[in-house]
């Protein structure tokens, strides 16, 4: 494009737009902001706006589209939204006495992770921004919520952790420096299993100068006051995210006051696949609320209880004390149910706190923010003196940090109308009561018409003239007019101002500051007005540290309340923690699935993992509800861990360092791993982290691949886990072989899930009861299914023909015998003998089957005349003979073989 030819506003624009290449720019023209070029074609497509053209100095008109100005936010948030990132270019000068081109200004620029428009936000859910500083050794990890004003910090080791972090704080924007990029894995798991807003900011942006200067003078501390003196790659994370805000706010950031560290080892890690496979706070499939934990757990009022209760979920505490608190507070409230429901109540009135307080330091709050903080903090001093006969050591600690806030609420009370308007600049905000120059300009607006009649008489009686009238004129304003015939009665306070053909204009001093109270006074009020709500708005954020630590307070004090009232309504019972790290739960329930079965009778089940016989192997046929079990200890360890109440008669858990869950496929497909790999690299992730102190839940390991490999597989991940790890482990599996290991490794344990069958109809008796399962079931439960019935008598024959056969039998004794059981063995070993497989030709260790096939096709080799079909399979045992092939494949081949050849 040649610039020079450009108009000058074009020229203006584009001067503009350099600044921020990345975002679609919203410029504004009189009463519209306008976008021109691939702006004004992304827009138009994702708003559907129509589409028109600018002539802009070049032969071809810009691609132009628009929004009215009093409808922009709308628009802006649809796009933020969808990942966009919106510059806001705006008017900064009066456009009535600009002197040629108006002045224009980027004011803002709205990105997802740092929009703070409030029908953009979701309730009770953070908008977080992300900043992530890959270094030579750390990760440092800086997440911001500008609408609330936290912001935590930590640095990791591994890619891994990275995204465990990701997945908790689940941010809308991810800011990164340009070596993330070089970590791919990384980096293509961000993409793919996210959909988050990428910022890349290059090397300068995280400069460590930079950083500590931003940092030192935003929180005002120094760098070893803040406790950041050995944490270079943590310090540029928060510079560059500091910096980033700055820069799409323009604004101060008065609210984000404090650093929240934290290290993983504090917390119970749930990672990333775990955090997805349990459904915490998102379905797996739909990636909604309703069906996740914490659907079942949230009984909050308020939207800061409700995030608070999301993030006691993120961070499952270790430390016992901590956890006893918790549950204390939690059993203090359960045995006062009215002062626990009043609490309730008084939290119904309170409004989002901390996102208010984020619009005040951001000077964006209107009045209705103030009034809806006076509403919030109306019922302080009654919930304080609600929460003063509680005992335990967290309420009654927070019923004496609790602010009572009075002198706010009566600042605002005196000020502020009780409905102002949305708009802060067009008056009707203040109280008359409040300012007596308020109350003389609403006067003057509502009253000057009676104020110049009475003059009007006055004057009238005073000078004699009868027909003295005051009217009014564009270019003299008020003046009192005189006919010709009394002009020898004018006073001399009378000042001539003009004249007409039948008489004078005259005005007096009176009528002039009368004129000047009148004429004046709306814009007059409308400006004293918006002045003195800035200073209201400016007063109320120097008070900002107190108002948000009680705020603070208000949203612990909500998720308590909730457990609380989670523990009466759905019948949980307080956990004790143990102290030896054994797990018993008796009649433990699933609190998402019983929730779900609303009508339907959940049954439940108890559970044992004591110390020396810490795995429970678990069969029983599809349906039978293995996974709802295994994830109900799951989520009982959890909710335990966060101190809530368990869904149980009663309970005595550890407390985990992790919870590691390998169940079902997982959705990182899209990556093009293969089911099998993603299931391999979990479980790898699993043996190499998992200790003494963590849960494992394991749900059909080897699934993936062939029957063979994938018996031997879990059969030497079992082995593993009792010999080396000794977690607490849940291993549901159909490899029913896997129950042999009960006798031959002591802290291994057999349990089943109960089925009845009468009549050939199976129904699932929900309880799980020590010993293997007898039979599979799984053609049973095809029929359930609907299978159609010429399938199930085909399959039913395949089985038949399978279990007479010894061809199982033969590959269960090579696992046995070969995976090493009576030998000290290693993983590593076990990988590289499931990994030979046991159909290679020519091997010894091939087995019975290889050596079968090879008869098979030996015989059909020396038949004179074959078949079609039998030609068919002979071509087929040629071509893998000397593969690898599975033991399904063989089996089948096996089976065509047997009816070919009868
Ligand atoms: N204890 C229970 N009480 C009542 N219903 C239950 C119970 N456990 C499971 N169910 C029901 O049974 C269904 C199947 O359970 P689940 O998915 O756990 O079976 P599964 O044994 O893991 O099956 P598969 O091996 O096919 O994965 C659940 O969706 C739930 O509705």
């Amino acid at each position: 494009m040649d610039e020079s030819k450009l108009s000058p506003m074009m020229r203006q624009y584009l001067d503009s737009k350099k600044e921020y290449p990345d975002a679609l720019l919203f410029y504004r023209i009189g009463d519209f902001y306008e976008m021109f070029f691939d702006d004004a074609l992304t827009a138009s497509r994702e708003l559907d706006l129509v589409l028109t053209g600018k002539d802009c100095g070049l032969e071809e008109r810009a691609p132009m589209c628009g929004v009215p100005y009093h409808a922009a936010d709308s628009y802006v948030s649809k796009l933020v939204s969808k990942g966009y990132k919106v510059a806001i270019g705006e008017q900064v000068e009066d456009p009535k006495k600009a002197k040629g081109l108006v002045k224009r200004e980027i004011i803002k620029v709205i990105t997802p992770g740092t929009q703070t428009e409030e029908t953009a936000l979701e309730e009770g859910k953070n908008n977080f921004l992300l900043s992530i500083y890959l270094g030579e050794k750390k990760r440092g990890i800086v997440t911001v919520d500008i609408t609330t004003g936290e912001c935590y910090a930590t640095a990791v080791d591994s890619s891994k952790e990275c995204l465990d972090e990701i997945s908790r704080f689940s941010p809308k924007e991810i800011l990164i420096n340009p070596s993330l990029k070089e970590e791919e894995e990384l980096f293509s798991q961000i993409n793919s299993r996210f959909s988050i807003s990428l910022t890349e900011k290059e090397e300068r942006f995280f400069s460590l100068t930079e950083a500590d200067k931003l940092i030192t003078a935003h929180f005002q501390s120094s760098i070893m006051g803040l406790g950041l003196s050995d944490q270079a790659d943590l310090r540029r994370a928060l510079g560059g995210c500091l910096s980033y805000l700055y820069d799409t706010q323009k604004n101060l950031l008065s609210h984000i006051r404090k650093i929240d560290f934290f290290q993983n080892k504090d917390y119970m890690i749930v990672d990333s696949y775990s955090q997805r496979n349990l459904e915490l706070w998102e379905t797996l499939r739909e990636k909604k609320k309703r069906g996740t934990l914490l659907w079942v757990l949230d009984y909050t009022k308020t939207a800061m209880g409700s995030r608070m209760l999301r993030h006691f979920l993120e961070r499952p505490l270790r430390d016992k004390k901590k956890i006893e608190a918790r549950l204390d507070a939690v059993e203090e409230f359960t045995g006062h149910y009215i002062d626990m429901e009043e609490l309730r109540e008084y939290l119904d009135s309170i409004y989002d706190i901390e996102r208010l307080l984020a619009r005040i330091s951001l000077s964006t709050a209107n009045a209705r923010d103030l009034l809806a903080l006076k509403l919030s903090l109306q019922y302080l001093p009654d919930i304080k003196k609600a929460l003063s006969p509680f005992q335990s050591s967290l309420l009654s600690k927070m019923g004496e940090e609790m602010d009572s806030l009075e002198d706010i609420y009566r600042k605002i009370e005196e000020e502020i109308v009780e409905e102002p308007p949305l708009s802060v600049k067009e008056g009707g905000l203040i109280k008359a009561s409040f300012s007596k120059d308020v109350e003389d300009y609403r006067n003057a607006g509502v009253n000057g018409k009676e104020w110049l009649q009475e003059l009007e008489a006055r004057e009238r009686d005073k000078t004699g003239i009868k027909n003295l009238k005051i009217k009014y004129n564009r270019i003299f304003g008020y003046c009192f007019e005189v006919s010709k015939a009394y002009q020898g009665e004018i006073p001399d306070y009378f000042i001539r101002r003009q004249t007409l053909a039948q008489g004078e204009r005259y005005i007096t001093t009176e009528l002039e500051e009368l004129q000047n109270r009148i004429l004046g006074a709306e814009e007059k009020l409308k400006d004293l007005e918006y002045a003195l709500f800035c200073t209201l708005r400016e007063e109320i954020a120097e008070e900002l540290p107190r108002i948000q630590k009680t705020a603070r307070e208000l949203a612990h004090l909500d998720a308590y309340l909730s457990l609380a009232k989670l523990a009466i309504k759905e019948n949980y019972v307080r956990p004790r923690l143990s102290e030896g790290g054994s797990l018993f739960i008796k009649e433990g329930r699933h609190p998402v699935v019983e929730k779900l079965l609303e009508e339907e009778h959940f049954i439940p089940n108890d559970t044992s993992l004591e110390e020396n016989q810490e795995i429970a192997i678990i069969t029983g046929p599809n349906m039978a509800g293995k996974s709802t079990y295994m994830r109900q200890v799951a989520l009982i360890v959890l909710l335990s861990a966060i101190g809530s109440f368990v869904p149980a008669k009663e309970a005595e858990l550890p407390i985990c360092d992790r919870i590691f869950t390998r169940v079902g496929a997982s959705d990182d497909l899209a990556q093009g791993q293969s089911t099998f790999m993603v299931e391999m690299s979990e479980v790898a992730n699993i043996l190499r982290n998992a200790t003494k102190q963590s849960l494992l839940i394991l749900d059909e390991i080897g699934r993936g691949t062939s029957t063979f490999d994938g018996l031997s597989i879990a059969w030497a991940v079992v082995e593993y886990i009792a010999r080396h790890i000794q977690a607490k482990t849940l291993f549901a599996t159909h490899y029913h072989e896997l129950t042999e290991l009960e006798g031959k490794l002591n802290n291994v344990k057999n349990y089943c899930i109960a089925v009845s069958k009468k009549d050939g109809e199976i129904s699932f008796l929900r309880k799980i009861i020590p010993g293997g399962a007898d039979e599979s079931y799984g053609i049973d439960v095809a029929k359930l299914a609907g299978v159609p019935e010429g399938v199930l008598s085909r399959a039913r024959e395949i089985s038949a023909f399978l279990s007479d056969n010894d061809f199982m039998q033969e590959n269960k004794n090579i696992v046995a015998k070969e995976g090493g059981l009576e030998t000290d063995d290693n993983l590593e070993s076990q990988e590289k003998q499931t990994k030979n497989g046991a159909f290679e030709k020519g091997e010894s260790k091939n087995g019975a089957s290889g050596a079968k096939l090879l008869k098979s096709l030996n015989k059909l080799e020396d038949k004179p005349a074959l078949t079609e079909g039998e030609e068919e399979v002979l071509r087929k045992l040629r071509s893998i003979i000397p593969e690898k092939i599975s033991p399904f494949e063989a089996c089948s081949l096996l089976f065509e073989l047997k009816e070919l050849l009868q």
